[in-house]
């Protein structure tokens, strides 16, 4: 395959598209478009936010209460665009006016060149086969979601889920994020992680590299993608390193850069589970001894499965990044499931009850991560090899008790 014809000097912008508004979705939509106002010379200002909608009702006590409104429901999407704030899943935060909120996911995708995935891991299947073949074919993605998706044959990232089903490259941003503390801009770290495929290579004239274009593309797993990529044009700026720091890193959100997404995302996902077992054990009236031990063996078990199932390109020193064990400790000590597990235990009530009744909308990723997570290990007859995420599956579903969690490292 030839390399792409024209012109090295980049004339077009990229157009960023955040699918889901959730609180993360709409934070990281906050945080894309202060950027993409700063620079304008690599993206367009206007940032689309694809928001399921859903029907809200304005309380009086609002500011943006409307006398002649009323307690009628009104749509989301009209609330977010008229008073920049998504009263619902991240309330009291100004969004700049360059967010716009779009109810029809294919209207919202059109023409985006960058697409950042930000939803509740379970609805992303239905998304993807909704943009299937609708989507620019040399968009690139950056996935925000904290989960796996698990076929009959593998388990997958997510951000390896969203590439193959769409035909793009997609890398994953992971990290000790709380979204309330980040939109209201609390300084934290981040990670990225983008292993820039060759076809998008440049050198320093924005040219493609010699050689590089013919080269596949090698997947999480190492190997070769089967249906190769379609370049990003000349004439735009390339999706490189130093283009995505730009439309990431804030003042109060420091990006690093990285190449390892099997370790990015599977860390991301799997601390899910860990934090559910943190809850469960202080909301039991245990402590921070017994939470750190639990994070010990979590990581353990979590750089465990990366190996068994990721050989060929996980790197140990992405456990030291913000995606690593700054993501393991924050997300057992404040994230919601760990707050939401430990309030279950405390009731002595389900966490499903929990969910349903406590999170307005909001879903616990490690409900499901921990479902799909051992349906694929006890398919292959290893699960005694995870103590720790099988007793969260069995105390989840109430047939494993937390004060039995020491008898599981008992020698
Ligand atoms: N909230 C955080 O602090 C945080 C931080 C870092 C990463 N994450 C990760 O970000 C991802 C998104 O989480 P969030 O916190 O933004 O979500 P959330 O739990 O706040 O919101 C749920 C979202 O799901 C949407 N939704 C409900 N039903 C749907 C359907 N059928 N199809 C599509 N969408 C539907 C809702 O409209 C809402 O936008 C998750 O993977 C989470 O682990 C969250
Ligand atoms: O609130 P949680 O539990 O979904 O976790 C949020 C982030 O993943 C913490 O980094």
């Amino acid at each position: 395959m030839a390399p792409p014809a024209g012109s090295a000097a980049p004339r077009r912008k990229h157009k960023v598209t955040v699918v889901g508004s959730g609180n993360w979705g709409t934070t990281v939509a906050k945080l894309v478009a202060e950027n993409t106002r700063i620079h304008s010379d690599l993206f367009e200002e206007e940032v689309q936010m694809w928001v399921y909608e859903e029907q809200v009702v304005i309380p009086s006590t609002s500011p943006h209460y409307d006398a002649a409104v009323g307690d009628a429901p009104q749509k989301l999407t009209h609330v977010i665009n008229t008073y920049h704030e998504n009263v619902k899943y991240l309330p009291k935060i100004a969004l700049p006016s360059n967010v716009v909120a779009n109810p029809s996911l294919v209207d919202a995708v059109r023409d985006a060149s960058i697409l950042i995935f930000n939803l509740p891991h379970e609805f992303i299947g239905n998304v993807c086969r909704q943009i299937q073949g609708r989507i620019l074919p040399y968009a690139r993605g950056i996935s925000c979601i904290k989960g796996v998706t698990v076929t009959e044959d593998k388990v997958e990232l997510i951000c390896e889920y969203i590439g193959e089903t769409l035909g793009i490259y997609c890398g994953a941003l992971s990290g000790a994020n709380i979204a309330n503390e980040i939109a209201n801009e609390l300084w934290c770290e981040t990670t990225i992680a983008y292993n820039t495929p060759p076809c998008d290579k440049r050198d320093g004239n924005g040219a493609p590299i010699d050689g590089c274009y013919a080269q596949p593309h090698l997947d999480a797993r190492g190997q070769a993608c089967k249906v190769p990529l379609t370049p990003v044009p000349l004439d735009y700026p390339p999706v490189s390193h130093d283009v995505l720091h730009s439309l990431f890193d804030r003042p109060y959100f420091t990006v690093t850069m990285v190449s390892d997404v099997v370790g990015v995302s599977l860390a991301g996902a799997l601390k899910n589970i860990v934090a559910l077992a943190c809850g469960f054990i202080e909301g039991h009236g245990w402590n921070m001894t017994a939470k750190t031990a639990v994070m010990r063996r979590g990581m353990l078990e979590t750089i465990q499965f990366c190996q068994d199932w990721f050989p060929e390109t996980i790197r140990e020193m992405t456990f030291w990044e913000s995606a690593g064990w700054s993501d393991m400790i924050v997300s057992c000590t404040s994230a919601r499931n760990w707050r939401y597990s430990k309030l279950a235990a405390e009731r002595g009530v389900s966490l499903y009850d929990i969910e349903r009744t406590e999170l307005n909308g909001q879903k616990l990723q490690g409900i499901s991560t921990t479902k799909e997570v051992m349906s694929f290990l006890r398919k292959r007859g290893v699960e005694d090899r995870y103590p720790l995420f099988k007793a969260v599956e069995g105390i989840v579903d109430g047939t494993f008790a937390v004060e039995d969690i020491p008898s599981l490292f008992r020698r």
